[in-house]
C-alpha cells in the first residue's frame, strides 16, 4: 500500500516536471518564432516607428483624416521616402497581444497583388496599433456607384467590367494564392478602392484576422455588412471562401444595375435585387436591368455573362456557387453561357430579412450534406452543365 502511494507520488512529480519542461520548450519556441518574425519584419522594414507615422500624418491631424470606418480613423500621410500612405489607427477593440498582432500584421504585409491594397507594414505603440497601407487616390467604389452627385458618367461599362474582373482576380489570390487562405468576409463596394488608373483594390482584407472573432466589440463588424452576407454565414455561422463569393455576386449585380442591394427600390412585389435580376434574366431581358447611366457604353455580351456570374455567385447553397477560379474561367469566356437554370426560391419556410428573400430552409439544412433540396436538385443540373462548359473553356485556353 505504502509502496503504491510512493509510486503514485513519483509518477505525479514526473508528469509535473515533464509538463513544465514541455511548456518551457513551447514558450521558448514561440518566442523564437515571434522574434524571428519580428526580425524579418524589421529587416524587411515592415515595422514602422510611431514617430515616423506621427510625422507623416502631422501628428494625426484631423485635417489629414481620410475617414473613419468600423475599425477606427484613417489618416493620409507622406513618408520620408516620398511614399503616400493611409494610416489606419485601430480602435481599442482589439485586445490582441503585441506579438500576436505583430505576427498577423507581418503575415498580411506579405500579401501582394495588383488588386489588393498593399499593406506596407504596421506599428505597435503602447495601446495603439496602426496599419500602414499604400494610399489609393480615387474614391471608394460605393461613392461613385451610388451617389448621384458623384456619378458624372465616370463609371462607364468598361470601368465596371474592369472592376468585376479585377476584384475576381484579387479574391482568387486571397483565397488560393496567398501564403494562407484569407477570407475577406466584408466584400462590398465601400471596400473596393480605385487607384489613379481605376484599377480596383480590395481594402480591409485580413482585418478579421487582426480582430479575433470572439471580440464582442467587433462581432457585428466582422460578420460583414447587411445585404452582402451569405445566408449560411448569417444563419449558421458557416464560414468559407464561398461567403466571399456570395458577396462578390452581390457586388457584380450592383455594378450592373447601379442599385444598392440593401436599399433596392424597384421592387414590385417586395423582391430583392437578386430576384429582380433573376426574373429579368429568365425572360431574356437581362439588358433591361442595366444602370441607365452606362447604357451608351454597354457591351451586351459581357453584361449577359456578368449577370450570369452575379446570379451563380448568389445562389443560396454555398456548394452550388462557383469558386473564384471558376468565376475567372466564366469571365474569360467571350460569349454568354448556355441558359442557366439557377435555382429559384422554392418551398419558402422562412424569410431572411437581411436579403429580403425567402429561402427554403432545407436548402440551408442540407448545405453541408449531400442530400439536395428541391431547389438544390434543380441547381445541381445547372452546376453540372455549367461545370462541363467551364471545363471546355479551360481546355480551350
Ligand atoms: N489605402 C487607402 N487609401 C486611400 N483612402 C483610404 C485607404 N483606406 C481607407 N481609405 C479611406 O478611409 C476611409 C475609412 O476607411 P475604412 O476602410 O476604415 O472604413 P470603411 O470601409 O469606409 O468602413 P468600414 O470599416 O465600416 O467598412 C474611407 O473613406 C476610405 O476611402
Amino acid at each position: 500500500m505504502k509502496k503504491s502511494k510512493k509510486a503514485e507520488r513519483f509518477m505525479e512529480s514526473f508528469i509535473r516536471t515533464f509538463t513544465r519542461r514541455q511548456e518551457r520548450a513551447n514558450t521558448q519556441k514561440e518566442e523564437e518564432d515571434g522574434n524571428s518574425l519580428e526580425a524579418i519584419a524589421v529587416k524587411e522594414q515592415k515595422v514602422f516607428r510611431y514617430e515616423t507615422l506621427a510625422t507623416a500624418t502631422h501628428d494625426f491631424n484631423p485635417r489629414y483624416k481620410l475617414g473613419e470606418g468600423g475599425y477606427g480613423p484613417v489618416f493620409k500621410g507622406k513618408l520620408g521616402d516620398g511614399r503616400e500612405v493611409a494610416v489606419k489607427r485601430l480602435g481599442r477593440g482589439s485586445t490582441q497581444g503585441k506579438r500576436e498582432f505583430s505576427n498577423e500584421a507581418m503575415l498580411l504585409s506579405q500579401v501582394q497583388h495588383k488588386n489588393v491594397v498593399n499593406l506596407y507594414g504596421y506599428c505597435v505603440h503602447g495601446d495603439d496599433k496602426l496599419l500602414v497601407y499604400e494610399y489609393v487616390p480615387n474614391e471608394s467604389l460605393d461613392k461613385l456607384l451610388f451617389s448621384k452627385e458623384n456619378k458624372n458618367g465616370e463609371l462607364d461599362w468598361k470601368r465596371r467590367y474592369d472592376v468585376i474582373n479585377g476584384v475576381a482576380r484579387g479574391l482568387l489570390y486571397l483565397h488560393e494564392d496567398a501564403h494562407t487562405t484569407i477570407i475577406h468576409r466584408d466584400i462590398k463596394a465601400a471596400n473596393i478602392l480605385l487607384d489613379e488608373k481605376w484599377t480596383p483594390k480590395i481594402a480591409d482584407f485580413g482585418l478579421a484576422r487582426l480582430y479575433p472573432e470572439d471580440q464582442t466589440h467587433v462581432n457585428t463588424r466582422v460578420a460583414g455588412t447587411t445585404g452582402y452576407m451569405a445566408p449560411e454565414y448569417v444563419m449558421h455561422g458557416l464560414l468559407s471562401t464561398k461567403a466571399d463569393v456570395f458577396s462578390y455576386g452581390v457586388l457584380v449585380l450592383e455594378l450592373i444595375t447601379g442599385q444598392k442591394n440593401s436599399s433596392f427600390t424597384p421592387r414590385p412585389h417586395g423582391q430583392s435585387l437578386r430576384e429582380w435580376a433573376w426574373k429579368l434574366y429568365k425572360k431574356g431581358q437581362s439588358l433591361e436591368m442595366i444602370d441607365p447611366d452606362m447604357r451608351p457604353s454597354a457591351v451586351a455580351d459581357q453584361i449577359t455573362v456578368c449577370v450570369q456570374v452575379g446570379l451563380l455567385c448568389t445562389q443560396p447553397d454555398p456548394k452550388l456557387r462557383p469558386d473564384m477560379n471558376r468565376v475567372m474561367v466564366i469571365l474569360s469566356k467571350k460569349s454568354s453561357l448556355d441558359e442557366l437554370s439557377i435555382p429559384g426560391i422554392t418551398g419558402s419556410t422562412f424569410q431572411s430579412s437581411y436579403w429580403g428573400e425567402s429561402y427554403s430552409s432545407s436548402t440551408f439544412a442540407n448545405a453541408s450534406s449531400s442530400k439536395a433540396s428541391t431547389a438544390g436538385s434543380v441547381s445541381t443540373s445547372l452546376s453540372q452543365s455549367f461545370t462541363s462548359s467551364s471545363n471546355a473553356s479551360t481546355s480551350n485556353t
